[in-house]
Order: C-alpha cells, then structure tokens, then sequence
C-alpha cells in the first residue's frame, strides 16, 4: 500500500502558485528526505499530507485515502504522526514530559483522559527507548530544545503512526544534540515496524544512510525525486543551486561545500 500518493497536485495561495504539479509516492517501509531551501514550499507540502489545506488541483492519498473523498477520521489522523516547531509551541509548559508523551495516545494536545495501563508502560517505554526517562517528571519548560524535539518524537510514536513526519527536528540543536537526535531517529528507523519516515530538512549534512529517497524542491515544484545516492551528488545538487557545489561523503553522510571560483 502506497503511504503517500501526490498527482500533480498545484496550490494556490493568495493568487501565488505555491506548489506546482507536485508528483510524489512514497512507499511503505521507504524513508524520504524533503529537501528544499527557504520558501521551497516544504511547510504547504506538509499541510497538504496533514489536510491543513487542500489542493487547488490534483490528488492528494495518505495511507490509501484520498483527501475531499472520504472524511478524515481519527483513525487517520493518528496514524500520521507530526513533530513541528508549531507544534513545540501548543505544548502546555507544565505539563511533564511523560504527560506530552501520553497524550499522543489520544492525539491530544495535553492530557485529559485517564490512560490504561498498557498506556502508561508504553508511554515508559517509549521514553526509555528515545533516552529521556531521566527528565519523564520535569516540565516541558524546564526541558532544552533537543530534549523537547525528543519528547515530541517519542508523543508522536505513541499512537503507532504509519507515517511519521519530521519538520526540521534538528533546527536549534548544537552539534552534540544534533547528532544524538539523528541517531535516535536512525535507531527508529531500522527497527522492524518502524513507520514510514519523512524527514525534513534545508541542512543536507542531516541526510542519514536509512534516508534512502530524496525529494528536491525548488520553487514549488519538484525538481527530481528518487533515491538518494543517485540526486545527492556535486552534478546533482549543482544544477539544483544553480551555482557549483562539491558534495564529498562521509561515514555514508553527504557534506556539502561551496567550489570555489578561480580567481585570475
Ligand atoms: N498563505 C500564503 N499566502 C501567500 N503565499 C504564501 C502563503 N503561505 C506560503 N506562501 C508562500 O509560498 C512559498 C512557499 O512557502 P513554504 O512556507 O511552504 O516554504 P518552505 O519551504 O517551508 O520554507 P522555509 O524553509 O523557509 O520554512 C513562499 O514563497 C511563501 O511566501
């Protein structure tokens, strides 16, 4: 079953085409980057794959619905799991960080039904598995940038997400908490009943090996989609930026680096 099914999906905001028939399938099991500079188009996007909006044209399937066709359940609702800085800011800041976990359970904003004991040795669990058992009492206003993106990541696999969606995780995050996020988000990845994962991203240093496909967007439309190895290369990305760059690999992580012009 396809998780993601966009055909030529064109948006319209304020008379400005903000996306432009927009073709993107993402499958089961495969784990993307969505790659695009500012004001690419990659915030419409999401919203497009959350139904915060709607396409002016084309269609728009999540997990074998199509969006406008049938109503958008809870069911399918929680089946997408969504970690943002907009959503880092609705948090309550006294609730404790195994209360926000929880509360993905009932995709929920704050906590407010009485949870069952599965509930709560998973919400446990999941705090072990992410490395935040040590902080599950302190509340979330007391918790630094990385713990929170934790936090959320762990709230968002609460509810078992066939689909999860990370809107710049790593955005704030020194060097040390960056590469501690990533590879906890790499460890979900790998696992065996990992959702499909959608990582967003204008750092491409952030692109790990278990991103296998890449989606390139430039100015509201795609500019190539496929598998990584193949788009994240110095010919690649130079037509991409439209100026010469150098991409060398590491530890199978792209860098990225600007060619220098050769004066004289
Ligand atoms: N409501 C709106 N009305 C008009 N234009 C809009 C609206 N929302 C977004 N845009 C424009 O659409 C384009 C894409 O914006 P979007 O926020 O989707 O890009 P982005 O790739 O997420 O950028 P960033 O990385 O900077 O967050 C931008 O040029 C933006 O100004």
């Amino acid at each position: 079953m396809k998780v993601l099914e966009l055909e030529n999906v064109t948006r319209r905001r304020d008379g400005k085409t903000v996306l432009d028939k927009v073709n993107w399938h993402v499958e089961k099991g495969e784990h993307w980057v969505l790659y695009g500079l500012n004001g690419a188009g990659k915030t419409s996007l999401l919203d497009l794959i959350n139904a915060y909006i709607f396409p002016t044209e084309g269609k728009v399937s999540v997990l074998g619905l199509e969006f406008g066709k049938t109503y958008l359940s809870e069911k399918l609702r929680k089946q997408i799991g969504f970690v943002s800085s907009s959503l880092q800011q609705k948090i309550s800041p006294y609730d404790n960080a195994y209360e926000v976990v929880l509360s993905g359970a009932y995709a929920s904003i704050g906590l407010y039904e009485e949870t069952t004991e599965a509930i709560d040795r998973k919400g446990v669990e999941i705090l072990k598995e992410l490395g935040c058992l040590e902080y599950a009492n302190r509340t979330y206003e007391t918790l630094s940038h990385g713990e929170r993106q934790r936090v959320l990541i762990g709230r968002a696999l609460m509810a078992e997400p066939a689909l999860l969606v990370l809107d710049e995780p790593a955005n704030g995050l020194d060097f040390i908490a960056r590469e501690m996020l990533l590879e906890t988000i790499e460890g979900i990845a790998k696992k065996p009943d990992a959702p499909t994962i959608i990582y967003v991203t204008h750092h491409i240093e952030e692109i790990l090996p278990v991103f296998t496909k890449t989606l390139l967007l430039k100015d509201g439309a795609v500019f190539a989609a496929g598998h990584t190895n193949e788009l994240v290369t110095s010919e690649g990305l130079s037509a991409f930026f439209g100026m010469p760059v150098e991409v060398g690999w590491n530890q199978g992580r792209p860098l990225l680096s600007k060619v220098k012009r050769k004066s004289g």
